[in-house]
């Protein structure tokens, strides 16, 4: 593998979650590979699973690990070309990534959605720029249209937990006063699309997700009517696309409930995390056994070492 910025990365999923399923089973096999080299991993906004997870996959892989915050440890970063910079941006990602490429073999980015601009965010500017600039593969830490190492997690999970061989995968908006970026939703989507499920994503009116991640999937505004009979709910909150980055509504009815999960056939609640409590998902359904949201999480640090080892293979 050359870089992991998407799903367009991989050229075998399949074995991709093998890969992550064997770090799990057996974390120190492949210690030698990374080492006498860095990686760098870079956050241009906050992070605990990715920060973590992903810094613990590559010390598994024996790499040495560099974390920066942009803006706060380093210099505000410039993404446009041929801007004049009399701004608050003192460096230009030209240099920063390229510097950053010559202290490290791999780069790991994280930039969301500014959520003013869906052109300028859907061009994926801060990904594209690290890829042109830095010389070496780019890892996606959550950008501002997806977010695959989260995917490969949540895909992990479901081969762990899934009670049939052709579950059925529900991807539900919650409610959030806040307006959350769509990166997490459509990579699930965009995973989902090539997995052996029965996939289907619940979400008010205004909330359609961008096409080219929606796919085929069945999309319903009911959501009692996803509910039924699914094995996996994946709650995520995100704002509207159509009205880019607006909040259309708050409606509570919304929040996944333990009488929600009763409609499933015993299903399994999932969320990337963080997730906010008694506003997107009661504390009913976080504390019950039907919650895997820890799971998920712990699986993110085999996601990690899965795509780090198939970088490492081809550096
Ligand atoms: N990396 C996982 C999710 C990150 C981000 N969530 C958030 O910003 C939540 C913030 C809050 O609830 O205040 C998102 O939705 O893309
Ligand atoms: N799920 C996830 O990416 O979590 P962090 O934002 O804490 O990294």
């Amino acid at each position: 593998m050359t870089n992991f910025i998407s799903l367009a990365d991989v050229a075998d999923i399949d074995a991709l979650i093998q890969s992550g399923r064997d770090a799990k089973a057996n974390p120190f096999a492949d210690q030698h590979l990374g080492h006498n080299k860095t990686i760098g991993l870079i956050f241009f906004n906050s992070s605990l699973r990715t920060r973590l997870s992903t810094q613990k996959a590559a010390q598994n892989l024996g790499l040495n690990v560099m974390v920066m915050n942009v803006g706060q440890d380093s210099w505000g970063l410039e993404m446009e070309d041929g801007t004049i910079m009399n701004g608050d941006k003192a460096e230009h990602v030209k240099e920063a990534a390229a510097v950053m490429g010559r202290y490290c073999n791999i780069l790991g980015i994280r930039a969301f959605a500014g959520l003013q601009d869906r052109d300028k965010d859907y061009s994926e500017q801060v990904m594209n720029q690290f890829k042109k600039y830095a010389a070496v593969p780019i890892i996606n830490l959550e950008s501002a249209t997806r977010h695959p190492l989260q995917s490969l997690a949540d895909c992990i999970t479901i081969e762990e937990f899934k009670p049939v061989p052709r579950p059925k995968v529900v991807l539900t908006w919650l409610p959030h006063f806040k307006p959350l970026p769509q990166a997490v939703a459509n990579s699930f989507c965009e995973w989902m699309n090539q997995r052996d499920v029965d996939f289907v994503v619940t979400h008010p009116e205004g909330y359609d997700l961008a096409p080219e991640f929606v796919g085929n999937a069945r999309v319903t505004h009911n959501q009692d009517e996803a509910f039924d009979g699914a094995d996996f709910i994946y709650g995520k909150n995100w704002s509207s696309y159509i009205r880019y980055g607006k909040v259309l509504t708050q409606d509570s009815s919304w929040m996944v409930t333990g009488e929600k999960m009763k409609l499933t056939n015993n299903g399994k609640f999932m969320h990337c995390l963080p997730v906010r409590r008694n506003v997107k998902v009661s504390d009913e359904v976080l504390d019950s056994p039907q919650s895997i949201v820890i799971e998920q999480a712990a699986n993110r640090e085999w996601s990690a070492q899965a795509v780090l080892k198939a970088i490492l293979n081809n550096l």
